[in-house]
């Protein structure tokens, strides 16, 4: 762990009543002004760490420190400093946008301006309507505005773009960018793993309480084999290709005339299929070429994991 570790979390667990073990000893840090996403399929644990992290629940064991402080027991120290945008913030639907935020303003201290609130969040002509008639995507930049109130140091968010409209989303992706530019540390739980991919500079995917990949995004994505596809050219059979394992394919399927590859070197087996190709006088006709996607990586390591249980 480095010394601007913002958060630290060593072999941390958590068990549930009855004992059911939903984080089973994992360990991350998040450095000053990074933004980390923990992923995950369903009921993999996500929650269960964010709250200890957040200060709510205490460890069952391990060792979690945020700002350099133990959130739970000395949570007066640190929750003035973090933001935590909840699911649901559970407003009363008669206040306005405006009143709501000045009400939570009154408790925070150095909270920002209430127009500033909710100008950051796309709100700022939203202001004199009442949360009852905000649509869902507005609900959830409020919940965002109030996270932001305290000007946090550490911004938790949780699933901050659901119900959010595709340009709502870029938007809130805007903020969050701007945020961590100028020194926010963010957490980011997301089951868009789109979202992950634009805005995480560090994520672990968690699955049934242990962290299954973890790393850059580029790192987690280039462990998995990258595709290529093209159609057969006429007059042409698989076999007449080079032999696709000297060019590192690891794996290849034929539908009809398309052939689907699949390798860990991109570049070699490219390179080596357009050799062969110009040395034939053939075109590769709707030749396609990329790497995995975050998307990708995260069902492949889902399945893998499952093929271990
Ligand atoms: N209060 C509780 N008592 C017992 N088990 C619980 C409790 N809360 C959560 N769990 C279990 O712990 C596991 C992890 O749940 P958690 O909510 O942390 O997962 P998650 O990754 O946040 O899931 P999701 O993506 O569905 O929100 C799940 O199997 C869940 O059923």
């Amino acid at each position: 762990m480095t010394d601007t570790a913002v958060i630290e979390v060593e072999d941390l667990r958590r068990s549930y009543a009855g004992g059911f073990e939903a984080v089973s000893g994992i360990s991350f840090s998040v450095a000053a002004g990074e933004l980390f996403a923990l992923l995950g399929t369903n009921g993999a644990g996500k929650t269960s760490t964010v709250e200890v992290l957040e200060g709510l629940e205490r460890p069952t064991a391990g060792r979690v420190r945020v700002l350099g402080h133990d959130p739970y027991r000395e949570r007066g120290v640190v929750r003035p400093r973090i933001g935590v945008m909840l699911q649901e913030g559970g407003f009363a639907g008669e206040l306005t946008a405006a009143e709501t935020v000045r009400m939570w303003a009154g408790c925070t201290t150095g909270a920002r301006p209430v127009g500033e609130a909710l100008e950051m969040v796309g709100l700022g002509r939203r202001r004199d309507v009442r949360v009852k008639q905000l649509s869902g995507g507005e609900k959830r930049r409020l919940d965002l505005a109030m996270a932001l109130l305290g000007r946090p140091e550490v911004l938790f968010l949780d699933e901050p773009t659901t119900g959010l409209d595709a340009e709502g989303r870029r938007e809130t992706w805007e903020l969050v960018r701007g945020l961590r530019d100028t020194g926010t540390t963010v957490v980011l739980t997301t089951h868009y793993l789109e979202e992950a991919e634009e805005l995480a500079d560090r994520l672990a995917i968690l699955h049934e309480g242990r962290i299954a990949a973890g790393g850059r995004v580029a790192d987690v994505v280039s462990a998995q084999p990258s595709h290529i596809s093209f159609e057969l050219p006429d007059g042409y059979l698989v076999g007449d290709l080079p032999p696709l394992a000297a060019l590192g394919v690891s794996s290849h399927e034929t539908a009809g005339r398309t052939v689907r590859l699949r390798t860990p070197e991109l570049q070699r087996a490219a390179t080596g299929l357009l050799v062969w190709a110009r040395e034939n006088r053939v075109e590769l006709r709707g030749l396609d070429v990329r790497s995995a996607s975050l998307e990708e990586a995260f069902m492949q390591i889902a399945r893998e994991q499952e093929a271990t249980r």
